[in-house]
């Protein structure tokens, strides 16, 4: 299939299990993909109407309400638990690697955020899921080794943004709640004109606020959500940018997750053409020592983020 931007072009009513399906993706990993984009249809009707019902769990006998992204948590684990092709999971809303098929072979191992920027829910900006695939039951190895990852953005529409090695891809849930192709193989120019700064600027090393002051100085527009998912997706979707949560006067390692964030996002945004990188080395090679790993992150467009390099590199000589 070719990729296709303009309107009308894409291929036509392409569901997502029919696109992995012609891709020949292992049916297994084709299958873990597809419970992770069924569950996504409770999530989302939690976000819209806050029912807690819907999504299955056993608050009928009057649990506590769930703040949603606990309760994204069990819509997830639930269905990753009974797939028959998971090994391990990690999630951002639980503290120890959980072990659901001792048996590995075959399998796969899933790390993924439920809900990233949960908080951002009450003022009804856009949130998102984020996952991170590898075959086997190590989750605690480079991001190099993924053979999967994908998120989900709750905006106004549903979109997921997928990669099994094979270019990213982008669906959007359709009225059915079926997520269907909407563009295939999208792809980053070498630099952008519009960055994404997290964390507070008041608190960035030299290096960074020199790289910053340098996008302003060129013309760079800022746009920042909050949101991990839609600052991403942003620049994806533009195929231009740089998003950057940057290591602090106080804090050296960011604020990001490397196995639930971190990873997932450089390994789409590899596969798209661009660069993620610590502003010393690549996200994709950290090796993670434990799950709760966090790393400063500069990433998108390949030249913005060598850019930022350069300019680090500087602030430490
Ligand atoms: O509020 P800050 O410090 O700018 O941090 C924003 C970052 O934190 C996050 O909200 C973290 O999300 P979660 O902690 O909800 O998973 C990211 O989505 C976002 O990129
Ligand atoms: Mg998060
Ligand atoms: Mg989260």
């Amino acid at each position: 299939m070719t990729a296709a931007k303009e309107a009308g072009t894409t291929p036509f009513q392409i569901d997502l299990r029919r696109y992995l399906r012609e891709l020949d993706e292992n049916r297994d990993l084709t299958r873990l993909i597809c419970e992770i984009a069924d569950a996504s249809k409770y999530i989302v009707n939690s976000i819209r109407t806050g029912d807690l019902g819907v999504a299955g769990t056993s608050n009928l006998y009057g649990e506590d309400q769930l703040a949603l992204d606990v309760l994204s948590d069990r819509i997830i684990r639930k269905r990753l638990l009974h797939s028959g092709v998971v090994a391990r999971v990690a999630s951002e809303e639980i503290s120890e690697i959980i072990t659901i098929s001792p048996d590995s072979r075959g399998k796969y191992s899933v790390a993924y955020d439920p809900l990233d920027g949960s908080s951002l829910v009450d003022v009804n900006l856009a949130v998102g899921t984020i996952v991170s695939i590898y075959e086997g039951d190590n989750l605690l190895q480079p991001g190099r080794n993924q053979v999967a990852a994908l998120y989900i953005l709750y905006g106004p529409r549903t979109t997921m943004m997928l990669s099994t090695g094979n270019g990213v891809h982008e669906f959007a849930m359709n009225q059915l709640m079926e997520y269907n192709l909407v563009q295939e193989n999208l792809k980053l120019d070498p630099k952008g004109s519009i960055y994404s700064p997290g964390g507070q600027r008041n608190k960035y090393t030299p290096g960074t606020e020199k790289f910053v002051s340098h996008l302003e100085a060129k013309g760079s527009k800022l746009r920042y959500s909050g949101g991990l998912v839609p600052d991403i997706n942003q620049i994806l979707v533009k195929g231009k940018g740089v998003f950057l949560y940057p290591h602090l006067q106080d804090n050296p390692n960011g604020k990001l997750r490397v196995l639930y964030e971190l990873n997932p996002m450089a390994y789409l945004v590899e596969q798209a053409g661009g660069a993620a990188s610590t502003g010393k080395q690549r996200i994709l090679d950290l090796q993670p020592q434990g799950i709760e790993d966090r790393a400063p992150v500069f990433i998108g467009c390949k030249e913005d983020v060598a850019l930022a390099e350069k300019f680090i590199a500087e602030e430490a000589k």
